[in-house]
């Protein structure tokens, strides 16, 4: 079979197309003769044309009509682009930061029990399923873009590997458990009986969510290494090691988004550059990080002498543990925990007393039942009360349960990802790594739940069948990543809580403002301004 060619088309093509392949010949001369720069600004130019005008468009459009995710509600504005997600919610100033848990309550109550919120974010409110993802031995891994902070990727909260985070976990376990706790009573007392006396002397325009912070840096330090931060004794309760963690916590969306300029920083100090040249509040925050460096690595240089006299809770990992197979803490795993212990153990707790106090005095029929119970067991302003007996007392357990119902806890949204194969929630599939959000912020402000969510309310503990509120109540996570210092927390909420209540009478000071007590969650919430109080003993 013969073929036959009609050359005479081809010819035409060529033809049509040799003016338009001369013209980008010149155009490719006119490029390559520019200047550097010139040339520069010419791609940045094509590449911001071809993101804009194509890559984005094309992409969105995939996300909102093809991708597995595609039919699960949600608005379509936080498909345009994840960074962009992040970079509103987490690092710029602006109506988004810090505000991503109320934004994902609004959205359930628009779109139902499952929302999407952004490319590869899904978030669920049914507890059922929440029980299922924060479970122990719950195959759902914390996500490893969120729980990436260069100043604690190896620290044990952002451990994501299953495994290896439940192996970091035995080593602390046993100094956390209840007994533990009960064991190291004595220190938090007396730390407490300081706070108070420190607050009486100081009687007016005290910022007390500062004294809080000191008081529990002061029982974490202590109970962790063995040493005393000793931030109470602070004239205005702001010690530098306070401000530097407060930098360091308001930097950490920055830092989760753009990492390479702590790494950076890191490479330069390690290289030489000057400390002098570092604006303040970065100076003291290298510094907070260095000195819980220090004081880990001399107790660690202490125990290997066989020195054991110090209580730490760093003692596990010091060594290889041949019994579990684990391996000694690294030099920088160390480093990290040591931050991480201090600051996770320091600002939670004390927003959860900021709350309770800021709610209490604003309820004086609360405070009157509240103290009437302290009375039963402690006689006087002065007295003590133990973890034990106040564990028992149940006034006193519902204003706590009820504050950190309405503090939070931890409000992020501490996303899990979705293991490998996929599931099925809630009527849709969403394939493995899809990233699941479960504020506390939307459980806790179930109106099912809890009627009239925002109220601070102590008695709806106090009545009835509470096991389904119970249900609801996360402020310490679940599972095997609940909360490590849980019980340190309630032991110090309760003994401080009960105490001051017996000890003072309290007001807003006349410089206080409510809505110093605004919250944005920095991951845990920081209020916008000081909680003044003032406080007057009580008469015998
Ligand atoms: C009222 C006080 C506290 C609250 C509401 C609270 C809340 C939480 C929550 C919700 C989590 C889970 C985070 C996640 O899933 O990523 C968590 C983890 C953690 N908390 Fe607390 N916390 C409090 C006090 C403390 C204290 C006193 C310590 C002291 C050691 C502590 C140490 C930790 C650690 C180390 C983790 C990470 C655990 C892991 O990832 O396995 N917390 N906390």
């Amino acid at each position: 079979m013969a073929f036959h060619t009609d050359m005479s088309s081809y010819t035409s093509i060529n033809q049509d197309f040799e003016p338009l392949m001369l013209k980008l010949r010149e155009l490719l001369n006119y490029f390559f003769s520019l200047s550097v720069p010139v040339k520069l600004l010419y791609i940045f130019a094509f590449y911001t044309v071809f993101f804009t005008l194509i890559y984005i468009p094309i992409r969105f459009v995939y996300r909102a009509y093809f991708d597995p995710l595609s039919k699960i509600p949600g608005p379509k504005w936080v498909l345009i682009s994840g960074s962009y997600n992040k970079l509103y919610w987490d690092v710029l100033p602006g109506k988004g930061y810090g505000e991503l848990h109320s934004y994902i309550l609004k959205l359930h109550q628009q779109y139902g029990h499952i929302v999407r919120t952004g490319p590869r974010w899904v978030a669920i409110n049914d507890i059922e399923l929440y029980q299922e993802v924060y479970k122990v031995n719950s195959r759902f891994a914390k996500n490893p873009h969120f729980y990436n902070h260069p100043i604690g990727n190896e620290s044990v909260a952002e451990l994501v590997n299953i495994h290896e985070a439940a192996d970091r976990r035995a080593a602390y376990n046993p100094y956390f458990s209840k007994q533990a706790i009960r064991k190291f009573e004595e220190p938090i007392q007396e730390k407490v009986s300081y706070f108070l006396d420190r607050i009486e002397a100081v009687g007016d325009k005290i910022p007390l969510d500062r004294a809080f912070r000191c008081l529990m840096a002061d029982v974490i330090t202590t109970y962790s290494y063995g040493k005393n931060a000793d931030a109470l004794s602070h004239p205005e309760f702001h010690p530098d090691v306070l401000l530097a963690f407060s930098v360091a916590l308001g930097s950490l969306g920055f830092q989760n988004t753009f990492p390479i300029t702590v790494t950076c920083l890191e490479w330069l100090l390690d290289h030489g550059l000057p400390r002098f040249l570092l604006p303040r509040p970065v100076k003291n925050t290298v510094r907070f990080v260095e000195e819980c460096r220090d004081i880990i690595m001399a107790l660690k240089g202490k125990y290997s002498k066989g020195e054991k006299d110090v209580h730490t809770i760093f003692a596990e990992t010091f060594e290889d543990d041949e019994k579990s197979g684990r391996k000694a803490l690294t030099y920088r795993q160390l480093q990290q925990d040591a931050v991480l212990i201090f600051s996770a153990g320091a600002d939670t707790t004390a927003h959860g007393l900021t709350t309770l106090v800021y709610h209490l005095v604003q309820n004086p029929h609360i405070e009157e039942m509240l103290l009437n119970e302290l009375k039963g067991i402690m006689p006087s302003p002065t007295s003590e009360i133990t973890e034990t007996v106040a564990d028992g007392l149940p006034i006193l357990t519902a204003v706590i349960k009820e504050t950190l119902r309405i503090s939070q806890g931890i409000p992020s949204c501490l996303p899990r990802d979705v293991p490998a194969g996929g599931v099925d929630f809630l009527g849709y599939h969403l394939p493995a790594t899809t990233t699941l959000q479960f504020p506390a912020f939307t459980y806790h402000n179930s109106p099912d739940i809890f009627p009239d969510p925002t109220k601070w309310d102590p008695t709806r503990w106090l009545v009835g069948d509470t096991r389904e509120m119970e249900k609801y109540w996360i402020p310490f996570g679940r599972g095997s990543r609940i909360c490590l210092g849980l019980n340190l927390a309630w032991s110090e909420l309760l003994v401080t809580s009960a105490r001051l209540v017996r000890r003072f009478e309290m007001g807003f000071a006349e410089d206080f403002k409510h809505e110093d007590m605004e919250w944005k969650a920095v991951f845990i919430p920081v209020t916008k301004g000081r909680l003044s109080i003032w406080v007057k003993r009580r008469e015998e």
